[in-house]
């Protein structure tokens, strides 16, 4: 005779099958350093930063190394406007006048990292907030941008060219989160600082510290190969489909996946877009069979990289 469980046993059941789910994956990434990029437009809402926050704590417990990245955009974009100083984004980057340049900086390590480190540390001492001119960490260089075919002076805009990781790996062996603003010293000029767009520096940091996961949080379900048709969400794309893909992008998406790109490129195990909008996204993206958003995977392994697919 079939037992029939009371329906309180059988929820029970249900989460104890999810948390089952995770082991193959706690045990992948155990020890693993996950690299994730939080966008200034996740920020926006204090409930999703909250649930980031939740999150970065939930990997340290679960035995990966999270390191964020942030933007800001939105808010540098807003005291910009409160300031009355005009800013412009072309090809994809802001230009960024000395004046810009110190609201940028203020705005980034003042007023967006500090708020992340608190929303972390709200569960205890884990968070430190650092910037790309702490410790040498990066070491920026202008660069410009081609809008139809021309070059445009973007300002103190710039690349990061080199990483210097050692502070960000003793804050790791120290057991803490390390929370990172996007802005690197000039190395052509000193005293100079450069106004770095947060996926391109992410990108950089994930490699330079040899990351296992590279995530970047945004504010689409994903990677769309039709854009805007919704019934072409990428779940996973190899390097090379990326590399052909990309001329064909528009603005939004092209930093992002050249950051995905560079990162695979520069040895990442995996890098994901994910959907920022949705709490926990990041838990379902690590820690899930289905996954979520779209991975990009190096050639080699042209399919999900799951647990299976590793053996
Ligand atoms: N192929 C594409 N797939 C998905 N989104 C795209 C694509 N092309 C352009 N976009 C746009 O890119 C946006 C994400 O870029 P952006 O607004 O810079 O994000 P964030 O604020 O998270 O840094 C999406 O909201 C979407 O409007
Ligand atoms: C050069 C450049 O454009 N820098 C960006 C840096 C912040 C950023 O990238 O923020 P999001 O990730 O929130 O977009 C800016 O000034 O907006």
């Amino acid at each position: 005779m079939a037992t029939v469980l009371p329906a309180s046993t059988a929820e029970a059941i249900a989460k104890a099958a999810v948390l089952i789910e995770a082991l193959p994956w706690l045990q992948r990434y155990h020890g693993a350093i996950a690299v994730v990029k939080f966008g200034g437009n996740a920020m926006v809402s204090p409930e999703l930063t909250r649930a980031f926050a939740e999150d970065m704590v939930f990997l340290r417990h679960a035995g990966l190394k999270p390191v964020v990245v942030h933007g800001g955009g939105p808010q540098i974009s807003a005291r910009l406007t409160e300031l009355g100083i005009a800013s412009e984004f072309r090809g994809g980057y802001r230009v960024t006048t000395p004046e810009a340049m110190t609201v940028v900086r203020e705005v980034l390590r003042g007023e967006v990292n500090a708020e992340l480190v608190d929303s972390i540390n709200e569960h205890g001492d884990f968070a430190i907030g650092l910037s790309g001119e702490d410790s040498s960490l990066f070491t920026g260089r202008k660069r410009g941008a081609v809008v139809d075919g021309e070059t445009v002076d973007l300002g103190l805009v710039g690349d990061v060219v080199a990483v210097d990781p050692h502070a960000v790996h003793a804050a790791i062996e120290a057991g803490l989160i390390p929370v990172i603003s996007s802005i690197a010293p000039d190395g052509d000029t000193p005293g100079q600082v450069l106004n770095v767009n947060a996926d391109a520096a992410a990108s950089a940091l994930a490699v330079a510290l040899k990351a296992d996961k590279f995530l970047i949080l945004t504010d689409v379900a994903g990677l769309y190969s039709d854009w805007p048709n919704r019934d072409s969400l990428v779940s996973v794309i190899s390097a090379d489909e990326l590399r052909e893909l990309l001329p064909s992008l528009e603005s939004g998406m092209i930093p992002k996946m050249t950051a995905c790109l560079e990162a695979v490129d520069g040895g990442v195990f995996n890098a994901a877009i994910i959907d920022g909008r949705l709490e926990h996204s990041i838990l379902l993206e690590v820690f899930t069979r289905q996954g979520i958003g779209t991975q990009i995977v190096a050639n080699e392994t042209n399919s999900n990289p799951s647990i299976e697919d590793e053996s």
